[in-house]
């Protein structure tokens, strides 16, 4: 058995999406005469899909109306598909990483909780859609990450099996659904879990097989755990340190 794929969570491992999803939020709560969130807020909300997202934005002491949250989701659709890509950046090592990886003749794919709307124009507007032979968005299926599902079908797509298949996110979703899979986990610091920083998190650093500061570096884990399996030798032993 060798790797063969690897799967990337998309908002806060490939690309900062923040800024421009706090600017849908912000745009749909004015729309409702709704308190405003903050920035920091948006980013703490952001990992179980576009729906979790604007019914946190919308919860204070107690859970919003369900009438509220369908009107939020309909306004944020409309202004996140205005501020989708506008300022979104990709993260230092990104592209490296992705061409590392690429050069190693393994297979991309995506599997992120966005809803698929948002998803392909994003990557096709930031010059990512050519890394990935498989995107698998939040409704793509009925089951959204940390559901195993969503890996599972995107390594059907790639070809491959979850055991043959690494997916790489920043975020105790993504932990939780690559290792429901079946798949080898690689954790980045630098995202969002739901504003737990992983490195603080020691179920997420201990559910992550390793832990890398960017993708450059999880190109090469990758790369080593190849020849690990290669020469027979254990996996456990590559976990590194993210800076
Ligand atoms: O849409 C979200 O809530 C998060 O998306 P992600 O799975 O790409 O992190």
């Amino acid at each position: 058995m060798a790797l063969l794929s690897v799967t990337l969570d998309l908002d806060g491992t490939l690309l900062d999406t923040v800024p421009d999803l706090a600017a849908a939020c912000h745009a749909m709560l004015a729309e409702l005469g709704q308190p405003p969130r903050s920035d920091d807020e948006v980013r703490n909300f952001v990992g179980k899909g576009m729906a979790v997202l604007v019914e946190r934005c919308l919860t204070w002491e107690a859970p919003p109306a369900p009438g509220l949250v369908q009107a939020g989701i309909a306004a944020f659709r409309r202004h996140y598909a205005e501020t989708n890509g506008r300022t979104a950046q990709p993260y230092p090592g990104v592209f490296a990483g992705l061409d590392a990886l690429a050069a190693q003749g393994l297979k991309l794919g995506v599997v992120t909780n966005k809803p698929e709307a948002f998803t392909l124009p994003l990557l096709e507007r930031q010059g990512l859609a050519g890394y990935f032979a498989a995107v698998v968005s939040g409704d793509t299926l009925a089951q959204k990450k940390p559901d195993p599902a969503p890996v599972r079908h995107a390594c059907e797509l790639l070809g491959c099996r979850p055991e043959e298949n690494v997916h790489v996110g920043d975020s105790s979703n993504d932990f939780i659904a690559a290792r429901g899979a079946g798949c080898l986990t690689i954790g980045v610091p630098y995202g969002y879990n739901e504003g737990r920083p992983v490195t603080a998190s020691p179920v997420d650093v201990a559910s992550c097989h390793a832990l890398v500061s960017d993708l450059h570096e999880a190109a090469r884990v990758v790369a080593a755990w190849n020849g690990e399996i290669r020469t027979g030798a254990s996996i456990v032993s590559l976990a590194s340190s993210p800076s």
